[in-house]
């Protein structure tokens, strides 16, 4: 079952065409890779997915609804969730309270007043960081930083997660637990749309691949169909694919 659907989305700046006529699904319970060189238009899909930007044109569609002319809230409440590749914790709050924060949009959940400690730490949990409850964010390492931006997306319920650049500044060992992580995820029941450079990490953990240039598809398919087509390492991944071969 197709649960995200793309179709002809455009997105300009001015002049500036970051996404033209691009279309790609996402099946139920898939993990897809979304790369492409830098400025290709990955993080302006991700926020006209979400809202964050009004398309120019096209229409997104979730678990088979329009949902490009909702607000940001709405499609949070329907079941997306975006990590973004910055981090934004509220510092004068706690881990356990920037997660709670997360919590409020949920429509069923905001009648109760939030989720239970329970659940919070549970999403704590499912990264690693259910020790760093109590901690400000900013006394955590970067590495549990990005961990409590998964938990805050997490506390949303989502049944579809896209993550901008979720192993940015992690080490190997790091990048293969939330890997794992990502796997258990998936398990529960959520969809995941990855963008990232480490294609090593990347290509191990997607199920298909779609390559983003100048804001159209350049090619998609299977992550070694992909590593090695010659059009996309020529064109641009001539340096991270040599990294995975
Ligand atoms: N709010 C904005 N206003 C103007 N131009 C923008 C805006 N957001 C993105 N762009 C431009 O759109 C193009 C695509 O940018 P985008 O950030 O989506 O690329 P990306 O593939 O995510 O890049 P990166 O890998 O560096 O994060 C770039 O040329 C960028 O400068």
């Amino acid at each position: 079952m197709t649960l995200l659907s793309v179709e002809d989305l455009t997105k300009q700046f001015g002049g500036l065409v970051a996404v033209d006529d691009l279309s790609f699904g996402v099946e139920s319970g898939e993990i897809l890779g979304l790369i492409g060189p830098n400025g290709s238009g990955k993080t302006t899909v991700f926020n006209c997915i979400m809202s964050i930007y009004q398309v120019t044109g096209g229409t997104v569609r979730f678990d088979g609804t329009d949902i490009t002319d909702d607000k940001t809230h709405e499609i949070v409440n329907r079941g997306l969730s975006r990590v973004s590749q910055e981090s934004n914790p509220i510092g004068s709050m706690t881990v356990r309270e920037n997660i709670e924060l997360f919590t409020f949009p949920n429509s069923i959940r905001s009648f109760d007043g939030g989720a239970s400690d329970k659940a919070i730490a549970s999403y704590a949990a499912q990264v690693d960081i259910e020790d760093a409850l109590n901690d400000d964010p900013g006394s955590l390492p970067h590495a549990d930083v990005r961990r409590l931006e998964i938990a805050k997306a997490l506390a949303t319920e989502p049944d579809l997660l896209l993550l901008d650049e979720p192993f940015a500044g992690l080490n190997q060992t790091e990048v293969r637990r939330l890997s794992e992580q990502f796997e258990s995820f998936r398990e529960q029941g959520i969809t995941m749309v990855v963008v990232d450079h480490n294609m090593r990490g990347l290509m191990d953990l997607v199920d298909r691949v779609v390559v983003l240039h100048n804001g159209q598809k350049l090619a998609s398919g299977d992550p070694a169909d992909i590593v090695g087509d010659e059009r996309v390492q020529d064109a641009y991944l001539a340096g991270e694919v040599s990294a995975v071969q």
